[in-house]
């Protein structure tokens, strides 16, 4: 694991901008985003649908280039996919032909690595799927798929965890054990998580703070910090100040959906 820069923080996004080439010309994706994210924080990012939230996560994972701006980890560039970043997506795109232990090691074996065993049995018990090593993904729900993607995340023990809408697919009561489950790791590792999701509730829930973008082209709109203390209970999510502040955030979207819809289509051009 790289070291955390002095001032703590462990991902810095200056002046990012995102444009894509299009038939129809070329379009703003995320416009000037600043963002810096503390090590061992959790920061949710909410937003109206394409605000350019996956935009700005893959560019952070080094799998996406910026067109303007920088992205650092631990005061460093992000130019190319390393080893100190964990990705999980809404899909866990295991390979279906392999099982899951077989899963788990394919990136070691792209990279001639040799996985530490140790490490990803300790993961497969915390995540409750020691003993199914050897099953199939066919074998396995979708909660268990994608517990199956975060033990491969975990696995080359990242500093930072990218999480992408990861429990969207899930149902309301996986989904909830799925982000205890996080937090239980979080506690234990310390991992920093940049989490994207449209469920303002578990934006909320998991996150120190929430992070809203504009709609198109995405820039930081706000950020609203998240009181509790952890481990939390669901119980917090019945309290006046979850309530009201999945309120606001609500209507800070929902707003900005309005005034979009009011606004020409035409192509952004790039900011200055
Ligand atoms: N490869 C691409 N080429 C062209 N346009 C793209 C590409 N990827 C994303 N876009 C566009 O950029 C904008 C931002 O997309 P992005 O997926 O980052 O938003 P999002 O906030 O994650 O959306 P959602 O919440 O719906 O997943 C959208 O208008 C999208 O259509």
């Amino acid at each position: 694991m790289v070291e955390q820069m002095s001032d703590g923080v462990k991902l810095r996004v200056r002046q990012a901008s995102k444009i894509y080439p299009t038939a129809s010309g070329d379009l703003l994706a995320i416009d000037r985003c600043d963002l810096d994210v503390r090590a061992g924080e959790i920061v949710s990012i909410v937003g109206p649908s394409g605000s350019g939230k996956t935009t700005l996560l893959w560019t952070m994972s080094g799998l996406h280039s910026l067109s303007s701006g920088e992205v650092q980890l631990d005061g460093k560039p992000i130019t190319a996919p390393s080893r100190d970043i964990g990705m999980v997506f809404q899909d866990a795109n295991l390979l279906p032909w392999r099982n899951v232990q077989a899963n788990i090691a394919f990136p070691f074996e792209i990279m001639g690595q040799q996985p530490d065993k140790a490490w990803i049995a300790q993961l497969m018990h915390r995540v409750g799927l020691e003993g199914f090593e050897n099953r199939m993904p066919r074998e396995l729900s979708g909660g268990m798929q994608q517990r199956v993607a975060l033990v491969r995340a975990l696995s080359f023990k990242p500093s930072v965890l990218l999480m992408d809408e990861p429990f969207g697919a899930l149902d309301a009561f996986t989904r909830e054990e799925m982000n205890h489950l996080v937090e239980e790791i979080y506690l234990d590792t310390r991992t920093t998580i940049l989490l994207i999701t449209h469920s303002i509730e578990e934006a909320i829930f998991l996150a120190d703070r929430v992070i809203v973008m504009s709609a198109r082209p995405g820039r930081i709109a706000s950020e609203h910090l998240v009181p509790f203390a952890r481990p939390r209970s669901m119980e917090i999510m019945s309290t006046k100040e979850v309530f009201d502040l999945t309120n606001i955030i609500k209507k800070e979207i929902v707003g900005d959906q309005k005034s979009m819809a009011g606004r020409p289509r035409s192509t952004a051009r790039a900011a200055g």
